[in-house]
């Protein structure tokens, strides 16, 4: 098998109008794991996340013809084959790979929907057992794998291990046994090989809670096609499309679609890459552009400091909380300096309040003033219990000093826009710890519901959305304010904003470095 980056990967499959399931999920699968996806349609199915209402096949004859018109024009990296239904469908797609057999055939043997409903003719079973002669791997829950034996449905994962060694021998195909339909906690899956008296890949991960699991077989099926025509490895392509389709299932409450089983999300890993790119494309040419198409004052602000948020990104403080290896000490010198800062971030905040021009804004002000005063109190308590030193760094000076004189003595307007970043940086932090921790939890293969995580309070505390509301207000603030401010200021206010996101950075990044120093070496966080 010759890896190829975008493989070209062929679904043979029923259809499903909600888009979960079948040859929808395959060409979603395919597309975000960086394959070309194509489609040969075997049967329309009317289907939702309720269930499976009525199928109606696609005469064989043209099923052929799509076929045909694939390959006659398109090399074909990979196949993955999923519903199929009836005898001669599956005759006709055995005929077709015996004239055009590409380098990955995979075949999730589709017999009946998670939601329930019947998608094979009870007369197809005995075809489907000579079909998979033509695979490579096989990909059957554990009701499909007792069928495909004419056993019972193992009820424990020794059992399924044992039949999915007597299918691999018997039939001379990787047999992917799937522990999905097990009883209890654990999700097992294991790669079975045929002449290998042990699985070439074992893997165990806890459950994830949720009832959205409509379409996780087809996905995952087609996951493997594409992954193992990436990587030219079949073990490599069953672990990556593991873990990949944990993070869809974990994400899956987040689509919201249907009111039965609904899909898994399977582009949750570009969540943040999109959102970064449509920014990125969407940024005006230029700022008369802006102004034409109405993008926002912060709007733009927020588009010109991408790069700081990528260095935020890469660093060791944001990443090192999110997966918990910020060492404790690190974690306490921050926070001793973030108490330093919260004090006068507080006074700044009251000074805009003093001299605010409006009554809502005085109001706004004076509230996150306070606000800041009660988190400074708690987080007093936390640092006397646990006797941090306190004394002020530079980095923490410089913040704290540029924040009380511009709120002091410049326009008011640069005071809003120093204060800013502050708010909004640390509501973006809060999410993306969130999608760091999820990350770190599913390369871990666990969920972080049982087990501690060192830093767990204060990452919840962060995602707060009355802050985020907070920080909302305040960018509305700045954006009216610059709509009428002359072009100097509104120059000011862009340096002020800036000039506030830089020492953010440097006021996360500093502890670590004392750390490093501190240690002599190595990177501020454990290994
Ligand atoms: N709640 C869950 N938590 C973790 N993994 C799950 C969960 N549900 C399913 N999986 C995993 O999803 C993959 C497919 O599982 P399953 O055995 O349910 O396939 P299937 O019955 O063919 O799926 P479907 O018919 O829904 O398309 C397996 O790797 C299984 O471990
Ligand atoms: C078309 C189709 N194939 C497979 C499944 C199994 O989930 C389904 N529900 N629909």
């Amino acid at each position: 098998m010759e890896p190829r980056r975008t493989p070209r990967v062929l679904s043979i499959a029923g259809t499903d109008p909600t888009g979960g399931a079948g040859q929808h999920a395959d060409l979603k699968t395919v597309a975000v794991l960086g394959g070309y996806g194509m489609s040969a349609i075997t049967a329309i199915v009317v289907q939702n996340t309720q269930g499976v209402e009525a199928v109606h096949p696609v005469p064989v004859s043209v099923l052929s013809e799509q076929l045909e018109a694939v390959s006659r024009d398109v090399t074909v990296d990979a196949v993955k084959i999923g519903m199929l239904g009836s005898v001669p469908v599956i005759e006709a797609v055995s005929q077709w790979l015996g004239d055009h057999r590409p380098p990955v055939v995979v075949l999730d043997p589709v017999m009946v929907a998670t939601a329930g409903g019947r998608l094979l003719d009870d007369d197809a079973e005995d075809a489907i057992r000579k079909l998979l002669e033509l695979a490579d791997l096989v990909t059957p829950n554990l009701p499909e794998l007792a069928v495909l034996l004419g056993e019972e449905v193992a009820a424990d994962w020794a059992t399924a291990l044992d039949q999915g060694h007597r299918l691999a021998e018997a039939h001379r195909v990787r047999v992917l046994v799937k522990g999905g339909h097990l009883p209890g906690e654990d999700t097992p899956d294991a790669l079975i090989e045929p002449g290998r008296p042990e699985p070439a890949v074992e893997v165990h991960a806890p459950r994830v809670e949720t009832r959205n699991t409509h379409g996780t077989g087809c996905s995952l099926s087609s996951a493997v096609a594409v992954l193992a025509a990436r990587t030219g490895e079949w073990p490599a392509a069953v672990r990556a499309g593991r873990q990949w389709l944990r993070g869809a299932l974990l994400a899956a409450d987040r689509l919201e679609v249907g009111h039965g089983n609904g899909p898994v999300h399977h582009g949750h890993h570009l969540d943040d890459l999109l959102e970064q790119a449509v920014a990125e494309w969407s940024r005006p040419e230029t700022e008369d552009e802006a102004e034409d198409t109405g993008t926002s004052f912060t709007r733009q602000l927020w588009n010109e400091s991408g790069d700081l948020r990528e260095r935020i990104r890469g660093g060791s403080f944001v990443p090192g909380l999110a997966d918990g290896s910020l060492p404790r000490e690190v974690f306490l010198d921050y926070l001793a300096q973030d108490l330093i800062y919260l004090q006068d971030y507080s006074r700044a905040l009251a000074q805009l309040a003093v001299r605010a021009p409006r009554e809502s804004w005085r109001a706004l002000f004076a509230a996150g003033s306070a606000g800041c005063a009660e988190e400074t109190a708690t987080l007093h308590k936390t640092l006397v219990e646990a006797d941090a030193p306190v004394q002020s760094t530079e980095v923490t000076d410089e913040y704290t000093d540029f924040l009380l004189a511009t709120t002091q003595s410049r326009d008011w307007a640069v005071g809003v826009a120093a204060v800013l970043p502050c708010y909004w940086l640390y509501a973006w932090i809060g999410t993306e710890l969130d999608r760091q921790r999820r990350a770190a939890q599913v390369q871990d293969g666990h969920d972080g519901s049982g087990g501690a995580h060192p830093y767990a309070a204060w990452l919840d505390s962060y995602s707060d959305p009355a802050f985020a509301e907070a920080g909302e207000r305040v960018r509305a603030v700045v954006d009216d304010l610059a709509r009428t401010a002359d072009p100097a200021t509104v120059d000011h206010m862009r340096r002020a904003f800036h000039r506030a996101c830089e020492l953010e950075f440097r006021f996360f990044e500093d502890p670590c470095l004392r750390g490093r120093a501190r240690n002599g070496s190595g990177d501020g966080r454990e290994t």
